[in-house]
């Protein structure tokens, strides 16, 4: 099975140092949409794993959350595709959880719930915390230059983590080789 786990913020849609807030504030990032539709039609399985400390912070709700995700599986469904299973840690920082990233239990949670080993599987994000999860879990971490992602590029990046512009560029990568 080939499967593909994003991170949300940054590489789908626009992120915000203020947190996407409301349905009305989740934008996908320009190409995302198509990318994700393009890649399941091409036989990938799309899940995600995304930090979402705004619940924990009260900022939002799940069911705003919900919300925001319904959006997109309507969206990637009008290109004729479809998004796996999202996972999101609507924990604080200082909740001591095993899901919030950089801890990996979102991408072994996704793995297992499709039978899938975590040994090279591309996790694509922009945050270092992106990174590190999919490094403690012998995944290929990918960093794209959306969102926070010029400004990770510029700091201390796991060995061997691949560098694309967007989610565009990297399902291209995926599609065509
Ligand atoms: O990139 P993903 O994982 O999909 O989601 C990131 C968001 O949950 C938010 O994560 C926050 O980090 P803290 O949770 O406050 O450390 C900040 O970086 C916000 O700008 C960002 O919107
Ligand atoms: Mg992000
Ligand atoms: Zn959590």
């Amino acid at each position: 099975m080939k499967l593909l786990i994003l991170d949300r913020d940054g590489v789908i849609n626009y992120d915000s140092d203020a947190y996407i807030k409301s349905v009305e504030e989740w934008i996908p990032l320009p190409g995302s949409i198509e990318a994700i539709a393009q890649l399941s039609k091409a036989g990938w399985t799309v899940a995600i794993a995304t930090n979402q400390s705004g619940i924990a912070r009260g900022y939002y709700d799940i069911a705003t959350l919900d919300a925001m995700h319904a959006r997109l599986r309507t969206l990637v469904a009008e290109q004729g595709g479809e998004v796996g299973l999202v996972v999101y840690c609507p924990h604080g920082p200082d909740e001591g959880c095993n899901c919030r990233k950089p801890k990996p239990g979102m991408l072994k949670t996704i793995a297992e719930y499709y039978k899938v080993p975590l040994a090279g599987l591309w996790f694509v994000g922009d945050s270092l915390g992106d990174l590190e999860a999919a490094k403690a879990v012998d995944s290929q971490p990918v960093l794209v230059k959306t969102g926070k992602g010029e400004k990770t590029q510029a700091k201390n990046l796991p060995v061997g983590t691949l560098i694309f512009d967007d989610l565009a560029a990297v399902a291209a990568e995926l599609i065509n080789n």
